[in-house]
């Protein structure tokens, strides 16, 4: 297999930010071509965390920096990132193929290449085949593996991965999580991954990142976190 260029670290330079009530901080270095875990209590603040990395949300002060870009006043569009949320947001009306190649190009001009990439990224989930298929009829898991197709074939150096796996059932978790590992293996992409699931970080996470209130109140190696039961917030999630 050709060597491939790990994906670029991402810097959290300083960042606050303020949303209603709550405030967030966040300064650290998130390591390029790993994959990292980001757990913490509901409420806490991992979607902000994602979402300031997506550029959905804009930090008040501080910096994003992807590899040595700063990108902190641009939007998702022109950052290096393809992204799969819990709600995955496919277009009801329109099929599978379209969808997924939406991913690539937005006016839907795919050249032959593309479109194979398209049919390739809807095997590679287990959706050979089903191109033409509306998402209505589809089950919640297929739904949720289309928009991964969706995010794989944009070939981005990030992926940002928000509960993903959530709302299917044990066996197809396990699928989705070697999917995962197996493509990361090849790509070497910068993942980040929000969890609520103690064994998906033991299966998938090379690091962690706890965050509580707003704050990162453990960034380690994924296989020291047992080892942190100090810290309540910790005990309680790894006993679920
Ligand atoms: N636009 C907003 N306006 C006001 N408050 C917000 C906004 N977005 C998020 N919050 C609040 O910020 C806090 C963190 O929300 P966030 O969705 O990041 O948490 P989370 O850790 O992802 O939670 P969960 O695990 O429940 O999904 C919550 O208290 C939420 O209500």
């Amino acid at each position: 297999m050709p060597q491939v260029e790990p994906g670029p670290d991402i810097h959290l330079r300083d960042v606050r930010l303020v949303l209603g009530a709550r405030r967030f901080e966040f300064d650290l270095t998130l390591r390029g071509g790993a994959i990292t875990a980001v757990i913490g209590p509901s409420g806490s603040g991992k979607s902000t965390f994602l979402n300031l990395v997506a550029g959905f949300v804009f930090p008040k002060s501080g910096q994003i920096v992807i590899g040595h870009q700063d990108l902190t006043p641009e939007h998702p569009a022109e950052r290096p990132v393809s992204l799969v949320f819990q709600d995955n947001n496919l277009f009801g009306h329109l099929d599978l193929f379209t969808n997924v190649g939406l991913g690539i190009s937005p006016s839907l001009k795919l050249s032959k290449e593309q479109r194979l990439g398209v049919s390739a990224a809807l095997s590679r989930v287990g959706l050979g085949g089903m191109e033409k298929r509306k998402p209505s009829t589809l089950s919640g898991g297929e739904r949720q593996r289309a928009a991964f197709a969706r995010a794989l074939v944009r070939h981005k150096p990030v992926l940002l991965l928000d509960e993903p796996f959530a709302a299917l059932d044990p066996g197809l978790r396990l699928n989705m999580a070697s999917l995962l590992t197996d493509l990361q293996a090849e790509r070497k992409n910068t993942v980040l991954i929000v969890t609520h699931d103690p064994d998906e970080v033991r299966r998938l996470a090379d690091d962690v990142v706890f965050i509580d209130d707003g704050r990162v109140i453990l960034q380690a190696p994924a296989a020291d976190l047992a080892a942190r039961r100090d810290i309540p917030a910790i005990a309680s999630f790894l006993d679920g």
